[in-house]
């Protein structure tokens, strides 16, 4: 009897092949491939305007005018840069937006308690801070139990130090839920801080492919950081060196 030796143990969590998608004639996407394991966090960077968020919008299913093979798991959840809350729901509601049943007021407190917003669970969304929106938008992302969590640019508008704080909830949530992550962001220091593996899209495929074979928790300080950082930066044409006037 044949077997298949090249069968992989356990599925990838998401399996893309000969991905194309074509905004009025032309190929943003252009035969694309690429897989994710179960619980693997990949980061996904490039240029702006490079197909990122198309990638994105299509595995979590917002876009199906497409070409070629995607697989991903039934469970899939995504946040966006925006949090895109209900103004006239409560937190709460909010975060059970869109699940089916009739789940329960604690089905959300306990997914708000796990990105520390619990206290604010019956507040209205207009009186929540940048990064507690945010937050309350990946709670409704958890919330789902969902085994590929998609971010597009999740910290993209917050400050600094809200920005690092929420890096490292998600590093966090990402080690307890098991879940894989498709993080796109801009920020290549961010990537190689929270990523197993970082993806740098170009011309609708993936471009550069780079492990990132540091321990955790990780040391942004030390030479192998940097020199991934550097190699990610070069590859999206950035320099690293200022000239000397
Ligand atoms: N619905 C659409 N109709 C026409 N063109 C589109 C549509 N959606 C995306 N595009 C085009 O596809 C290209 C890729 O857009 P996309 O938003 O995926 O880029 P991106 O890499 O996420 O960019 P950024 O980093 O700036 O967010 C852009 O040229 C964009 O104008």
């Amino acid at each position: 009897m044949a077997t298949d030796v090249h069968r992989p143990v356990t599925a990838p969590a998401v399996h893309v092949a000969g991905l194309t998608r074509s905004f009025d004639g032309r190929a943003v996407l252009d035969d694309l491939h690429v897989d994710i394991r179960q619980g693997e966090f990949v980061a996904l960077l490039g240029r702006s305007g490079c197909g990122k968020s198309t990638l994105l919008r299509i595995l979590a299913g917002l876009d199906r005018d497409i070409e070629g093979t995607v697989l991903v798991p039934r469970r899939r959840a995504v946040a966006f840069q925006a949090p895109r809350l209900m103004p006239w729901k409560r937190v709460w509601r909010n975060v059970l937006l869109g699940l089916p049943g009739k789940p329960e007021r604690a089905v959300a407190e306990r997914a708000l308690d796990e990105v520390g917003l619990g206290h604010r669970a019956a507040a209205w969304p207009k009186t929540l801070s940048g990064g507690e929106a945010q937050r309350a938008s990946l709670a409704r992302a958890l919330v789902r139990e969902p085994d590929l969590l998609l971010l597009d640019e999740p910290f993209g508008a917050l400050d600094a130090l809200t920005r690092i704080n929420a890096q490292r909830l998600v590093g966090e949530l990402w080690q307890r839920r098991g879940c894989a992550v498709l993080l796109v962001t801009h920020d290549v220091e961010e990537a190689v801080l929270l990523a197993d593996r970082v993806l740098v899209m170009d011309g609708g495929v993936i471009a550069l492919e780079q492990r990132i074979d540091l321990d955790r928790p990780r040391d942004i300080t030390g030479p192998r950081f940097a020199e991934l950082r550097a190699k990610l930066l070069e590859r999206l044409g950035v320099s690293t060196t200022t000239e000397a006037s």
